[in-house]
């Protein structure tokens, strides 16, 4: 493929039409209007700010600081056991912040949109032909045709629903549904051990439902470090969630008492709600890709090069639509850079080590390699760790389980992987990333003065055991 056309066509309504307002369309779209691009925004009505405002990212982040917040379960090491801020909590109590945050935020993007001089057009777009597009608004009869020289497909994901399973959006639910609860259920079976439903199953823990994890796999968070998934497992035991690894769901069934969850293996569970969190679908359906001449894989993904191009040169796909990582923060990184190689605008280092952040209660955090990984490539590497109740700010937080651990080559003194579990950890992995990213040693974080007292004072704290026991080492 040649590179990319920048030069402006008059042939065409737009430069640029992104599909799809979530975090990688967003930043396509401002980063195209930027470089003085005419542009616009398929969306539809209700959906400004994509899966991630309104059913995703925000909701959950929201609903879980409303939950830290009401339980008081961050203050209970100080406070005691018995510690709440509200006794009996509502999901009016929950919700109502969820809905003012997610209020703002599609505030916010509107007003982003406009102040770039990005038209939103509202409705369901479909391809015509490879540069047009129809726009299917609410009402019948609605639509409009639009043009453009280049289009960055952002349409995101939905949750699978597995055809044996009745969702009624009541008793048996998936990660959208949930959102509509109307009260906390006193038990729940979380269906798939992935992001979603770790991160939920630990919010409802922490309200006091009495949840069951169902996962096909014998682990979860297979990608995280083992120490640390093995800490979040004890804490989410102690909060009396139920594991059950190594098995699979053959059926659910619902009565207006509850559900029965029964499983391959013959064992039943009963919870009053069960909540499908099994992995997510392309949202391509509604598309016509065949159109434009594109097509997609079994779960509706399509497939795109390293700068974010289809099989055809102007149309560029990114996001969670693409597949893996399917985080936000990377689709926003995809929209732009996807935005100035359509326009020939020079992207910067794509290859940037990228953390990532899974808000459970306690939170994890990480960026770079694993332990696992480390030892699979035979890459020699030495631990640093610091336990937040050995610092002070560990301490006046009460948080005594949390910890920082660094990954240090002995060599080079290079950072190889940084992990956090506790309290501030995907905002403390920042620091690590930062290094990592400038291409910095763990000897910048032993000479370093830190704020006192903080939590990000672990770096040094792990980077003088790293750097310890590496001398201890070449000692012998
Ligand atoms: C419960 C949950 C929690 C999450 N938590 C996090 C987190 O903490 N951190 C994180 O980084 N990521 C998180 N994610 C993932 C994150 O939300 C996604 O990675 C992100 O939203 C993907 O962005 P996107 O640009 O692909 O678009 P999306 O946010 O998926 O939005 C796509 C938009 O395209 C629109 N669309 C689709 N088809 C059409 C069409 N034909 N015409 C017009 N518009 C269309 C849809 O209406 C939708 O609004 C979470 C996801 C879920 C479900
Ligand atoms: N904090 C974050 O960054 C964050 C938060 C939430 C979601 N996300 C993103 O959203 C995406 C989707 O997350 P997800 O958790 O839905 O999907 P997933 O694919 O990561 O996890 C689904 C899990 O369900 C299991 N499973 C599937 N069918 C099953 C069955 N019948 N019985 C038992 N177990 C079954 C799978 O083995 C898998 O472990 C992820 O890629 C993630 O990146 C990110």
């Amino acid at each position: 493929m040649t590179s990319a056309d920048t030069a402006p066509s008059p042939r065409h309504d737009y430069d640029l039409l992104v599909i799809g307002s979530g975090p990688g369309g967003q930043k396509a779209a401002i980063a195209a209007a930027k470089l003085g691009r005419r542009v616009a925004v398929v969306e539809r009505r209700g959906m400004v700010g994509g899966v991630c405002t309104q059913t995703g990212t925000i909701p959950s982040k929201t609903l879980r600081e409303a939950v830290l917040y009401l339980t008081g379960y961050a203050m209970r090491g100080l406070y005691g056991e018995s510690y709440r801020v509200k006794q009996d909590i509502t999901v009016q109590d929950l919700l109502a912040r969820t809905h003012f945050v997610i209020g703002r935020e599609v505030e916010v993007i509107r007003a982003q949109l406009q102040r770039n001089r990005v038209d939103l057009l509202s409705g369901a777009a479909r391809f015509l032909d490879e540069h047009a597009v129809e726009v299917l608004g609410e009402r019948r009869g609605e639509h409009q045709t639009v043009t453009a020289d280049k289009i960055i497909v952002a349409t995101g994901t939905r949750p699978a629903r597995p055809p044996a399973v009745e969702f009624d959006d009541r008793r048996v639910v998936d990660s959208d549904g949930i959102l509509a609860m109307e009260a906390i259920p006193a038990s729940m079976v979380v269906v798939g051990a992935g992001v979603i439903g770790i991160e939920y199953a630990s919010m409802f823990a922490a309200l006091g439902t009495r949840v069951t994890v169902v996962e096909r796999r014998p682990q979860m968070l297979d990608f995280c470090d083992t120490e640390v998934v093995e800490s979040l497992k004890f804490h989410l035991r102690d909060l009396a969630v139920t594991f059950r690894f190594g098995e699979e769901v053959a059926s659910v069934g619902v009565s207006e008492r509850g559900t029965v969850t029964t499983l391959v293996s013959g064992k039943k569970i009963a919870a009053e709600t069960v909540m499908y969190s099994a992995g997510r679908q392309g949202v391509t359906d509604e598309l016509a890709v065949e159109k434009a001449g594109l097509e997609v894989d079994a779960r509706g993904r399509l497939t795109v090069d390293e700068h974010y191009r289809t099989s055809l040169g102007h149309i560029y796909a990114v996001g969670d639509v693409i597949g893996f990582p399917a985080l936000a923060a990377t689709s926003m990184e995809q929209g732009r850079q996807a935005a100035y190689h359509a326009f020939g605008e020079p992207v910067g280092n794509t290859s940037a080590v990228a953390p990532y952040g899974i808000y459970t209660i306690p939170e994890v955090s990480y960026c770079g390699a694993t332990e696992t990984e480390l030892t699979e490539q035979a890459i020699p590497y030495e631990v640093g760790i610091a336990r937040y109740r050995e610092l002070a700010r560990g301490q006046i937080v009460g948080d005594d389980y949390g910890m920082l651990k660094l990954l240090v080559s002995p060599d080079n003194h290079a950072l190889l992987g940084v992990h956090v579990f506790g309290t501030s950890a995907t905002e403390l992995v920042h620091i690590g990333q930062a290094i990592m990213g400038c291409g910095g040693t763990v000897d910048y974080l032993v000479d370093a003065v830190l704020n006192y007292p903080t939590l990000s004072e672990a770096y040094k704290v792990a980077a003088l055991d790293a750097t310890n026991k590496i001398r201890a080492l070449r000692a012998m």
